[in-house]
């Protein structure tokens, strides 16, 4: 694929490698995984169970600061430990909505939380506004993570991750965890806000009905490498160049 210049780069590794554990436990995870995102890119990351698409995930979101290689954003290198900036322009959007929503904090208080972390103004219209943005009435506000649907709870935690006004979204199965006809809600959700807010997205996901609706370019993972990138449109044909990729592919059509 043709390199993209410094100007328009988004978010990268290069050559990031990964291991976990000591002595018999260890295991490399990631290997010398090179991935470059543009601006407004939609990025899938795609391959079987286990081979280190979350722990590429985790990296990049600074979550995890044992790495070998290079992790840049807008064109400069990261440190492990990330600055504050980084943190309010690279968020991330986990399968479980739990996850990011405290149980006992009213949703008000939990999309509160960044907005005081970060010194941002404006509480109460900036919450508004992006509950607005997600499809919730203000009126959601007052609820607690328990009283919302599936569905409501992912829209919350992806108002979570954009009352920041971040660049890029990381997006780790963000609708597995979802009924069949709320995922169809919750894509089209991401879809619109990518677009109205120019966010680039790297998302990690098992379904490739997902990938090849919301994403122009794809990464396709085996044992911690990355063994190619397809356009989704190649992708979509079934076109792959490895033997391995087009194995994977008709095991999800199955
Ligand atoms: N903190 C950790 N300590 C030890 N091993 C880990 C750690 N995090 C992940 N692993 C292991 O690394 C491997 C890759 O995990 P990862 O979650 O990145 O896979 P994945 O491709 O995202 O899988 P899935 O699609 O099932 O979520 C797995 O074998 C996992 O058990």
């Amino acid at each position: 694929m043709t390199p993209i210049p410094g100007t328009e780069r988004s978010i990268e590794t290069v050559n990031l490698s990964i291991a976990f554990g000591k002595g018999a436990q260890y295991r490399q995870v990631v290997d010398d995984v090179s991935i470059t995102l543009a601006h407004g890119d939609c990025y899938g990351l795609i391959g079987e169970s286990g081979c280190g698409k979350s722990t590429i995930l985790r990296a990049l979101a600074g979550l995890n600061h044992d790495y070998q290689g290079h992790i840049l954003f807008n064109n400069r290198e990261q440190q492990p430990l990330r600055d504050k900036a980084f943190y309010r322009q690279v968020q991330m959007v986990f399968q479980d909505p739990y996850a990011s929503l405290h149980p006992r904090k009213m949703v008000w208080n939990s999309l509160r939380e960044p907005l005081k972390l970060h010194r941002m103004d404006r509480h109460e219209a900036r919450i508004s506004d992006v509950l607005n943005a997600v499809g919730l009435s203000d009126a959601f506000r007052y609820r607690y993570p328990h009283q919302l649907s599936g569905g409501q709870r992912q829209r919350v935690a992806i108002a979570r991750a954009l009352i920041l006004e971040p660049s890029v979204l990381l997006l780790d199965e963000p609708t597995s965890a979802l009924d069949v006809s709320v995922q169809a809600e919750i894509l089209n959700l991401l879809s619109v806000m990518r677009k109205q807010r120019q966010l680039t997205y790297l998302m990690v996901t098992h379904d490739l009905a997902v990938v090849t609706h919301l994403c122009q370019r794809v990464g396709i993972m085996h044992h911690g490498k990355l063994l190619e990138e397809l356009s989704a449109d190649t992708l979509r044909r079934g076109a792959a160049n490895e033997s391995y990729t087009r194995q994977f592919l008709a095991a999800s059509e199955a």
